[in-house]
Protein backbone atom coordinates (compact mmCIF):
# COMPACT_ATOMS: atom_id res chain seq x y z
CA UNK A 1 0.00 0.00 0.00
CA UNK A 2 1.50 3.21 -1.15
CA UNK A 3 0.26 6.20 0.78
CA UNK A 4 -3.66 5.50 0.69
CA UNK A 5 -5.62 8.41 2.00
CA UNK A 6 -9.25 8.54 1.77
CA UNK A 7 -11.37 11.61 2.29
CA UNK A 8 -15.29 11.73 2.98
CA UNK A 9 -16.19 15.31 2.67
CA UNK A 10 -14.49 16.91 5.55
CA UNK A 11 -13.45 13.61 7.31
CA UNK A 12 -10.11 11.71 6.74
CA UNK A 13 -10.93 8.49 7.05
CA UNK A 14 -7.89 6.87 5.98
CA UNK A 15 -4.32 8.97 6.43
CA UNK A 16 -1.42 8.30 4.40
CA UNK A 17 -1.15 4.47 4.88
CA UNK A 18 1.90 2.75 3.73
CA UNK A 19 2.55 -0.73 4.32
CA UNK A 20 3.86 -4.11 2.81
CA UNK A 21 2.82 -7.84 3.24
CA UNK A 22 4.73 -10.64 1.97
CA UNK A 23 3.50 -14.33 1.05
CA UNK A 24 3.47 -16.46 4.29
CA UNK A 25 2.27 -13.39 6.33
CA UNK A 26 -1.24 -13.50 8.13
CA UNK A 27 -1.97 -9.48 9.07
CA UNK A 28 -3.59 -8.95 11.54
CA UNK A 29 -5.50 -5.15 11.08
CA UNK A 30 -6.56 -3.98 14.66
CA UNK A 31 -8.15 -0.34 15.52
CA UNK A 32 -11.48 0.72 17.47
CA UNK A 33 -14.61 1.29 15.36
CA UNK A 34 -14.24 3.93 13.05
CA UNK A 35 -10.96 3.60 12.49
CA UNK A 36 -10.26 3.28 8.63
CA UNK A 37 -9.76 -0.69 8.85
CA UNK A 38 -12.98 -1.41 6.28
CA UNK A 39 -12.08 1.86 4.13
CA UNK A 40 -8.45 0.35 3.67
CA UNK A 41 -9.73 -3.01 2.60
CA UNK A 42 -11.86 -1.75 0.16
CA UNK A 43 -9.36 0.72 -1.27
CA UNK A 44 -6.95 -2.27 -1.66
CA UNK A 45 -9.44 -4.45 -3.44
CA UNK A 46 -10.52 -1.41 -5.67
CA UNK A 47 -14.14 -1.20 -4.82
CA UNK A 48 -13.21 2.14 -3.45
CA UNK A 49 -11.15 4.77 -5.60
CA UNK A 50 -8.65 6.17 -3.12
CA UNK A 51 -8.46 10.07 -2.88
CA UNK A 52 -4.53 9.50 -2.87
CA UNK A 53 -2.24 6.56 -3.01
CA UNK A 54 -2.76 3.22 -4.02
CA UNK A 55 -2.32 -0.55 -3.33
CA UNK A 56 -0.15 -3.12 -5.46
CA UNK A 57 -1.05 -6.46 -5.44
CA UNK A 58 1.55 -9.17 -6.90
CA UNK A 59 2.97 -6.52 -8.86
CA UNK A 60 -0.26 -5.01 -10.41
CA UNK A 61 -2.00 -1.31 -9.17
CA UNK A 62 -5.27 -1.69 -8.78
CA UNK A 63 -6.33 1.21 -9.90
CA UNK A 64 -4.37 1.03 -13.50
CA UNK A 65 -4.47 -2.71 -13.81
CA UNK A 66 -8.09 -3.72 -11.80
CA UNK A 67 -9.00 -6.66 -13.47
CA UNK A 68 -5.26 -8.32 -12.81
CA UNK A 69 -5.03 -7.16 -9.21
CA UNK A 70 -8.77 -8.32 -8.85
CA UNK A 71 -7.68 -11.88 -10.11
CA UNK A 72 -4.90 -12.07 -7.22
CA UNK A 73 -6.91 -11.54 -5.05
CA UNK A 74 -9.75 -12.56 -2.64
CA UNK A 75 -11.94 -10.28 -0.60
CA UNK A 76 -14.42 -11.11 2.58
CA UNK A 77 -16.35 -7.86 2.79
CA UNK A 78 -17.47 -6.24 5.49
CA UNK A 79 -21.01 -8.29 6.68
CA UNK A 80 -20.09 -10.72 3.97
CA UNK A 81 -22.82 -9.73 1.71
CA UNK A 82 -24.37 -12.46 -0.66
CA UNK A 83 -27.42 -12.39 -3.10
CA UNK A 84 -29.56 -13.57 -0.29
CA UNK A 85 -32.10 -15.64 -2.90
CA UNK A 86 -29.19 -17.73 -4.43
CA UNK A 87 -28.46 -20.99 -2.83
CA UNK A 88 -25.04 -21.61 -1.26
CA UNK A 89 -24.04 -23.67 -4.43
CA UNK A 90 -25.89 -21.48 -6.97
CA UNK A 91 -24.02 -18.18 -5.68
CA UNK A 92 -20.62 -20.00 -5.30
CA UNK A 93 -21.48 -21.05 -9.04
CA UNK A 94 -22.29 -18.11 -9.79
CA UNK A 95 -18.66 -16.28 -8.64
CA UNK A 96 -16.53 -19.26 -10.14
CA UNK A 97 -18.74 -18.03 -13.54
CA UNK A 98 -17.40 -14.41 -12.92
CA UNK A 99 -14.20 -15.83 -12.36
CA UNK A 100 -13.92 -16.84 -15.69
CA UNK A 101 -13.90 -20.66 -14.68
CA UNK A 102 -16.46 -22.99 -16.64
CA UNK A 103 -16.80 -26.86 -17.60
CA UNK A 104 -15.85 -29.37 -15.04
CA UNK A 105 -12.99 -27.18 -13.27
CA UNK A 106 -16.42 -24.24 -12.57
CA UNK A 107 -17.90 -27.27 -10.60
CA UNK A 108 -14.54 -28.82 -9.03
CA UNK A 109 -13.60 -25.25 -7.57
CA UNK A 110 -17.10 -24.70 -6.34
CA UNK A 111 -16.90 -28.28 -4.76
CA UNK A 112 -13.52 -27.16 -3.45
CA UNK A 113 -14.59 -24.41 -1.33
CA UNK A 114 -17.84 -25.73 -0.06
CA UNK A 115 -15.63 -28.29 1.54
CA UNK A 116 -12.78 -26.07 2.99
CA UNK A 117 -15.18 -23.74 4.40
CA UNK A 118 -17.61 -27.17 5.56
CA UNK A 119 -20.65 -25.46 3.77
CA UNK A 120 -21.94 -29.40 2.23
CA UNK A 121 -25.09 -29.04 4.79
CA UNK A 122 -26.52 -26.26 3.46
CA UNK A 123 -25.68 -26.54 -0.55
CA UNK A 124 -28.99 -26.26 -1.29
CA UNK A 125 -30.51 -23.91 1.03
CA UNK A 126 -31.34 -20.06 0.01
CA UNK A 127 -29.24 -17.58 1.68
CA UNK A 128 -31.43 -15.77 3.40
CA UNK A 129 -31.93 -18.30 5.47
CA UNK A 130 -28.64 -19.05 6.64
CA UNK A 131 -27.64 -18.16 10.03
CA UNK A 132 -25.06 -15.68 10.76
CA UNK A 133 -22.30 -18.22 10.92
CA UNK A 134 -22.83 -20.07 7.95
CA UNK A 135 -23.22 -16.93 5.62
CA UNK A 136 -20.37 -15.80 6.65
CA UNK A 137 -18.56 -18.88 5.97
CA UNK A 138 -20.43 -18.34 2.15
CA UNK A 139 -18.24 -15.13 2.26
CA UNK A 140 -14.96 -17.19 2.80
CA UNK A 141 -16.17 -19.86 0.04
CA UNK A 142 -16.17 -16.80 -2.91
CA UNK A 143 -13.23 -14.97 -1.53
CA UNK A 144 -11.23 -18.53 -1.81
CA UNK A 145 -13.43 -20.45 -4.26
CA UNK A 146 -10.28 -18.82 -6.96
CA UNK A 147 -7.09 -20.05 -4.32
CA UNK A 148 -5.90 -16.40 -4.69
CA UNK A 149 -2.32 -15.67 -3.41
CA UNK A 150 -4.10 -12.68 -1.45
CA UNK A 151 -6.72 -12.98 1.07
CA UNK A 152 -8.03 -10.08 2.39
CA UNK A 153 -10.91 -10.85 4.96
CA UNK A 154 -13.20 -8.68 6.82
CA UNK A 155 -13.66 -9.68 10.02
CA UNK A 156 -13.71 -13.42 9.46
CA UNK A 157 -14.78 -14.83 12.79
CA UNK A 158 -17.61 -12.03 13.36
CA UNK A 159 -20.72 -14.19 14.36
CA UNK A 160 -18.73 -17.39 14.34
CA UNK A 161 -19.45 -19.78 17.40
CA UNK A 162 -16.34 -21.02 18.98
CA UNK A 163 -16.38 -24.14 16.91
CA UNK A 164 -16.53 -22.22 13.86
CA UNK A 165 -14.21 -19.85 14.32
CA UNK A 166 -11.59 -22.39 15.55
CA UNK A 167 -12.02 -24.15 12.22
CA UNK A 168 -12.04 -20.61 10.02
CA UNK A 169 -8.38 -19.60 12.19
CA UNK A 170 -7.52 -23.41 11.68
CA UNK A 171 -7.87 -22.28 7.89
CA UNK A 172 -6.74 -19.07 7.58
CA UNK A 173 -3.53 -20.56 8.88
CA UNK A 174 -3.23 -23.70 7.08
CA UNK A 175 -3.45 -20.97 3.65
CA UNK A 176 -0.87 -18.85 5.26
CA UNK A 177 2.56 -20.93 3.89
CA UNK A 178 1.90 -19.28 0.52
CA UNK A 179 -0.67 -16.79 0.69
CA UNK A 180 -0.36 -13.13 1.94
CA UNK A 181 -3.68 -12.78 4.03
CA UNK A 182 -5.03 -9.55 5.77
CA UNK A 183 -7.38 -9.71 8.26
CA UNK A 184 -9.38 -7.02 10.38
CA UNK A 185 -10.50 -7.99 13.78
CA UNK A 186 -11.83 -6.63 17.18
CA UNK A 187 -11.01 -9.68 18.93
CA UNK A 188 -7.22 -9.34 19.89
CA UNK A 189 -7.41 -13.17 21.12
CA UNK A 190 -6.79 -13.55 17.23
CA UNK A 191 -4.08 -11.94 16.89
CA UNK A 192 -2.34 -14.76 19.01
CA UNK A 193 -4.44 -17.07 17.44
CA UNK A 194 -3.32 -16.64 13.99
CA UNK A 195 -1.22 -14.00 13.18
CA UNK A 196 1.96 -13.55 12.49
CA UNK A 197 2.29 -10.03 12.59
CA UNK A 198 -0.35 -7.03 13.51
CA UNK A 199 -0.86 -3.22 12.88
CA UNK A 200 -2.90 -1.26 15.04
CA UNK A 201 -4.53 1.98 13.68
CA UNK A 202 -6.74 4.47 15.40
CA UNK A 203 -8.22 8.17 13.21
CA UNK A 204 -7.04 6.22 9.96
CA UNK A 205 -3.11 6.44 11.01
CA UNK A 206 -0.53 3.55 11.50
CA UNK A 207 0.26 3.70 15.43
CA UNK A 208 2.15 0.18 15.85
CA UNK A 209 3.15 -2.35 13.69
CA UNK A 210 5.00 -5.45 15.05
CA UNK A 211 4.96 -9.49 15.57
CA UNK A 212 1.96 -10.12 18.40
CA UNK A 213 5.12 -10.83 21.13
CA UNK A 214 6.46 -7.23 19.90
CA UNK A 215 3.40 -5.43 20.88
CA UNK A 216 3.03 -7.10 23.88
CA UNK A 217 5.70 -5.90 25.15
CA UNK A 218 4.52 -2.35 24.78
CA UNK A 219 2.25 -2.70 27.99
CA UNK A 220 4.07 -3.78 31.18
CA UNK A 221 1.19 -6.39 31.90
CA UNK A 222 1.82 -7.79 28.07
CA UNK A 223 -1.79 -7.73 27.75
CA UNK A 224 -3.02 -7.08 24.10
CA UNK A 225 -6.05 -5.46 25.35
CA UNK A 226 -3.77 -3.15 27.59
CA UNK A 227 -1.48 -2.70 24.54
CA UNK A 228 -4.58 -1.41 22.27
CA UNK A 229 -5.87 1.01 25.32
CA UNK A 230 -2.50 2.32 25.32
CA UNK A 231 -2.02 2.95 21.91
CA UNK A 232 -5.35 4.01 20.75
CA UNK A 233 -5.98 6.25 23.72
CA UNK A 234 -2.96 7.11 25.06
CA UNK A 235 -4.10 5.65 28.05
CA UNK A 236 -1.97 3.30 30.35
CA UNK A 237 -4.00 0.36 32.55
CA UNK A 238 -3.58 1.04 35.86
CA UNK A 239 -3.11 -1.76 36.87
CA UNK A 240 -0.61 -2.85 33.98
N1 LIG B 1 -19.18 6.13 2.56
C1 LIG B 1 -18.84 6.85 3.61
N2 LIG B 1 -19.23 8.14 3.75
C2 LIG B 1 -18.83 8.89 4.82
N3 LIG B 1 -18.06 8.43 5.81
C3 LIG B 1 -17.67 7.17 5.75
C4 LIG B 1 -18.02 6.30 4.66
N4 LIG B 1 -17.46 5.08 4.87
C5 LIG B 1 -16.78 5.17 6.04
N5 LIG B 1 -16.91 6.42 6.57
C6 LIG B 1 -16.28 6.90 7.81
O1 LIG B 1 -14.91 6.63 7.74
C7 LIG B 1 -14.41 6.26 9.04
C8 LIG B 1 -13.72 4.92 8.92
O2 LIG B 1 -14.72 3.91 8.74
P1 LIG B 1 -14.37 2.37 8.60
O3 LIG B 1 -15.64 1.66 8.33
O4 LIG B 1 -13.26 2.21 7.64
O5 LIG B 1 -13.84 2.02 10.05
P2 LIG B 1 -13.50 0.59 10.70
O6 LIG B 1 -12.16 0.72 11.33
O7 LIG B 1 -13.69 -0.49 9.70
O8 LIG B 1 -14.62 0.51 11.83
P3 LIG B 1 -15.40 -0.75 12.46
O9 LIG B 1 -14.41 -1.40 13.38
O10 LIG B 1 -16.50 -0.09 13.25
O11 LIG B 1 -15.86 -1.62 11.35
C9 LIG B 1 -15.60 6.28 9.98
O12 LIG B 1 -15.60 7.51 10.65
C10 LIG B 1 -16.77 6.16 9.03
O13 LIG B 1 -17.92 6.77 9.57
Amino acid sequence: MRGLVKRFGPKTAVDDLSFEVSAGEVLGFLGPNGAGKSTTMKMICGFLAPTAGTAVICGHDVLEEPIAAKRALGYLPEGAPAYPDMTTVGFLDFIAGVRGYDGAERRERVVEAMAKTRLEEVTHQPIETLSKGFKRRVGLAQALLHDPPVLILDEPTDGLDPNQKFEVRKLIKAMAADKAIVISTHILEEVDAVCSRAMIIARGRLLADDTPEGLRSLAASRNLDDVFRQVTTGEVTSNA
